[in-house]
C-alpha cells in the first residue's frame, strides 16, 4: 500500500517553518490504519518484543494495537505531572520546545525486550529520552518503529546501533 497518500502535510503548523505530517489521516481510513499497525505488528515479532513503549500521545495510537495484536503489555511515556505513581524523568528537545517526560518505575522488568513505538521520528529527542527511560528501568531495547522518519533532521542518529523500522520517508 502507497501509505504516503494518506499522510495531510500541514504547513507552518504548529510553528512558521514546522511542516507538520498529520496522521490523522491514516488513523481514520480503516485499510491505511490497519496496513501501518499491522506491519509494525511484524517488526515486534521479528525483533522479540515482550512490551511495547509508546510516547504520549500519538505512541498510544499506534503502540496499543501492536501490543493487542501480540497479546503483550503496553507501558505509557508521559509528560511530567500525569503519571500517579513514582516515576523516573528525563528532559528532553523537541523540533519545536522542550519537555520533561516520564515513566512508572515498574512499567518495564529488568531484562524485558521493549520495542518502542511513536507515529513520527524527527530530531530524534523523544525517542532518545524514551530509550534512556526504559534502560533505567532495566529494560531492554530491542527495537523502535515509526510510521515516518524526517530523515533531514537525523533522529536516526540518536538511536545508534538498534534496530529501527519507519514506514514513510520525508
Ligand atoms: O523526534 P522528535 O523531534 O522528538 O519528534 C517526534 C515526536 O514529536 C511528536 O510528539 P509531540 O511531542 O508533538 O506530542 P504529541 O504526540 O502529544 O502531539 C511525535 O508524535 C513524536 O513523539
Ligand atoms: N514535523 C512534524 N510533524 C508531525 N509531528 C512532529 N513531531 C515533531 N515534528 C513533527
Amino acid at each position: 500500500m502507497d501509505l504516503k497518500q494518506y499522510v495531510t502535510t500541514v504547513e507552518n503548523w504548529p510553528k512558521e517553518g514546522i511542516s507538520f505530517k498529520d496522521i490523522t489521516t491514516i488513523m481514520d481510513n480503516g485499510p491505511a490504519f490497519k496496513y501501518a499497525v499491522d506491519e509494525i505488528v511484524k517488526f515486534a515479532e521479528e525483533v522479540g518484543a515482550e512490551i511495547i513503549v509508546g510516547p504520549e500521545a500519538r505512541g498510544f495510537i499506534i503502540g496499543c494495537p501492536v501490543a493487542y495484536a501480540h497479546g503483550i503489555g503496553f507501558a505509557p511515556v508521559r509528560k511530567e505531572g500525569k503519571l500517579p505513581r513514582e516515576v523516573v524523568r528525563v528532559e528532553y528537545g523537541l523540533e519545536y520546545g522542550t519537555d520533561v517526560l516520564t515513566m512508572h518505575k515498574d512499567a518495564v522488568k529488568p531484562g524485558q525486550k521493549v520495542l518502542i513505538v511513536d507515529d513520527l521520528l524527527a530530531t530524534g529527542g523523544t525517542v532518545d529520552a524514551t530509550i534512556q527511560l526504559v534502560e533505567k528501568l532495566g529494560g531492554v531495547v530491542s527495537g523502535c518503529a515509526f510510521i515516518i522518519e524526517l530523515e533531514d533532521l537525523n533522529g536516526r542518529e540518536k538511536i545508534g546501533s538498534y534496530p529501527v523500522k519507519t514506514l514513510i520517508s520525508y
